[in-house]
């Protein structure tokens, strides 16, 4: 569905896309995941013909982007769009009207549009009036208005309540399952985990490594993962070492990978003598991925 080939982006001399290559498939939810200035948001602009990429291009099903592929494209952007004294109903006709919508469509799809994000009954409610995560899924309306076969949501939940976040993250599920591709650029790493078929991880413009979770879990040779609080953290490193166990800080938490899936009671007689104050089991999350990667 969408194919960006060998993208290369500089302003002055900092580059800041450097051979960014990832296709997307149809109908998949893909995360780019990226620290603040790795790229996306350059990336998306010029995705979406608002940007010009000094070398490389981008296929939106295997026609190269232009004018025309607004029509395909929906953009979420980070910073709402939505005009604040304008009611819901009237930012989406506006925008409807922007995407070239004739008068019985725009009726139809604003209306469907708004009960989509579940803000029907907010329809008459100036944008001011809304709560943070309302606003956020009207913004997502938006870029749904015109029935778009892309989607780009950058950063759809950053700065939201943990409940806000999780109607955002049902609306995007339920668009996948209305068939619709999505380009989700976000920092939350769980987000990334809990939505996306495959994930992309950038880095000062390039793609460090990219695949399913499960696949990029293969990047970290372990089971599991046990986070230990000792004071004697040099024995519990040099024990560990003779037991196989990678050890790494997450911050401050000195963790251990293990090669195979211990008893808690074998996790303990390995440290046999070190006056351990407590042992966490997690399993190979993202987060550790990430910051492996990176
Ligand atoms: N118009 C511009 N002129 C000069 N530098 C720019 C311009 N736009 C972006 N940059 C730089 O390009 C780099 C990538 O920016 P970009 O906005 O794409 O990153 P991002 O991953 O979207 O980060 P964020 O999450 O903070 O938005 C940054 O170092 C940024 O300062």
């Amino acid at each position: 569905m969408l194919k960006i080939n060998k993208l290369n982006k500089s302003y002055k001399n900092i580059k800041v896309l450097q051979n960014l290559t990832l296709h997307i498939d149809s109908g998949e939810i893909y995360g780019l995941l990226g620290a603040n200035g790795a790229g996306k948001t350059t990336t998306i602009n010029i995705i979406c013909n608002l940007l010009k990429a000094d070398s490389g291009n981008v296929q939106i099903n295997d026609q190269p982007v232009s004018a025309a592929s607004k029509k395909i494209i929906g953009i979420a952007p980070q910073e709402n769009l939505l005009y604040k004294t304008l009611t819901c109903e009237e930012n989406l006709k506006f925008f409807a009207d922007i995407y070239g919508l004739d008068r019985e469509t725009r009726q139809k799809q604003v209306q469907k549009t708004l009960a989509a994000v579940n803000l029907l009954a907010r329809a008459k409610s100036p944008v001011e009036n809304l709560s943070g995560g309302m606003r956020r899924r009207l913004n997502i309306a938006v870029a749904l208005v015109h029935q778009p076969k892309l989607v780009i949501l950058d950063e759809p939940t950053t700065g939201l309540d943990i409940e806000a976040r999780y109607e955002i993250w049902e609306l995007i599920r339920e668009l996948k399952n209305q068939g619709i591709t999505i380009l989700l650029t976000t920092h939350l790493l769980d987000e990334a985990e809990r939505l996306c078929q495959r994930i992309g991880i950038l880095k000062n413009g390039r793609i460090l490594a990219e695949g399913s979770l499960a696949e990029l879990r293969n990047l970290i040779p372990a089971q599991e993962i046990v986070v230990v609080q000792t004071a004697q953290e040099n024995e519990a490193i040099a024990r560990a070492k003779i037991y196989g166990f990678t050890h790494r800080y997450y911050g401050n938490d000195l963790a251990f990978w293990l090669p195979e899936t211990l008893e808690l009671k074998e996790i303990i007689s390995r440290f046999e003598g070190i006056a351990i104050d407590s042992i966490a089991r997690q399993p190979v999350r993202l987060e550790h991925i990430y910051m492996e990667v990176t």
